[in-house]
């Protein structure tokens, strides 16, 4: 039996994801070989994709959407990878003109070997990816872009300095077990390595519950960046991870706090449109075909992200 990628599964069929391959950094203080400058860079990215969406969502929120450009690859890969083509919500690379995103790794470096992932941070002055890792982008997007953004309105703190610790330990907690948690799950090879994750994501998602029983968002009464880092796995779970990824326990609408947590940040400003349910869909059903090889895309759930929350009364 082949798994979805061979090379990232150790000998006891658990999924091990590779690293990301591009870490430059770009900065607003001259530290770096890319400044932050508007209009040079360029997101590439797919909507299907949990890691690609929060970096949508931090570029939306920190307002860098005229000083950052996106493009959206076709939610369907097939063995080409990533492409680019015109569709509902995805376009053809207006940049590069590239058909591939593979293209953006080989023009970088042309003895890249590893797999070609969305997001890609793209830099059109040098012509080369800067940095491929979704957290690495995000915290960019909050330190060295901000003195982009038009001045008007009060940005939020995704970052704030008096939680830093019990924020990235919180944020690891959730990549491993949550964020990743569903594709070690989904991913697995062997039954044992299938019902550990299970066990691990699951007993993640109880104890996420219980502290939002208290707490409008993670950390109080407003998101930070590991809310929304939450908030793209959970988007996703009903439609996608319950079924297809086997993680069938309970669905998020079957929890008492974190159902009315991702409606309450799916309806913040700006949010339902960085969601594409359709992409989502076609990207996991049709793509992995090594776990549905039918390639049905299921027509349900029905999912109504826009109904009252209830959570105003948690203030913190
Ligand atoms: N950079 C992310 C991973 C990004 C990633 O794996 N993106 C997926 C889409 S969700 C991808 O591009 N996969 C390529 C493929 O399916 O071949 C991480 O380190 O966790």
């Amino acid at each position: 039996m082949s798994a979805q990628f061979p090379d990232e599964q150790n000998d006891d069929g658990e999924f091990e994801r590779q690293e990301d391959a591009f870490r430059d950094w770009v900065s607003s203080d001259g530290s770096t070989a890319y400044p932050a400058e508007p209009g040079r860079y360029h997101l590439y990215v797919s909507l299907a994709c949990p890691w690609a969406s929060r970096t949508v969502i931090v570029r939306h929120l920190l307002g860098l959407e005229e000083a950052v450009g996106c493009t959206v690859v076709d939610p369907i890969r097939d063995e080409r990878g990533w492409a680019f083509r015109d569709g509902p919500g995805y376009s053809h690379d207006p940049i590069e003109g590239f058909s591939f995103l593979s293209q953006a790794y080989t023009t970088t470096d042309p003895q890249f070997q590893g797999r070609v992932t969305v997001p890609v941070l793209w830099d059109k002055t040098t012509r080369r990816i800067v940095n491929n890792s979704e957290d690495d982008i995000c915290r960019m997007f909050a330190e060295a872009f901000t003195g982009l953004v038009a001045p008007g309105g009060t940005l939020p703190d995704l970052f704030p300095k008096e939680i830093e610790d019990d924020h990235r330990k919180l944020a690891e907690f959730i990549y491993s077990r949550v964020n990743n948690g569903v594709y070690r799950a989904g991913f697995a090879s062997s039954q044992r390595a299938y019902e550990n994750a299970f066990r691990i994501l699951f007993a993640a998602l109880d104890e996420l519950d219980t502290r939002l029983a208290t707490r409008r968002y993670l950390f109080g009464s407003k998101p930070v960046e590991a809310d929304w880092r939450l908030f793209c796995t959970l988007v996703r779970f009903d439609a996608v991870y319950f079924g297809h990824f086997k993680c069938n326990l309970r669905r998020i609408f079957d929890y008492a706090h974190l159902d009315g947590y991702l409606r309450d940040l799916y309806q913040l400003p700006g949010i339902a449109g960085t969601v594409n349910l359709d992409h989502i869909k076609r990207h996991y059903y049709y793509t992995h075909d090594d776990i549905n090889p039918t390639r049905i895309v299921p027509l349900g759930p029905l999912l109504d992200f826009t109904r009252p929350h209830g959570r105003e009364k948690l203030s913190g």
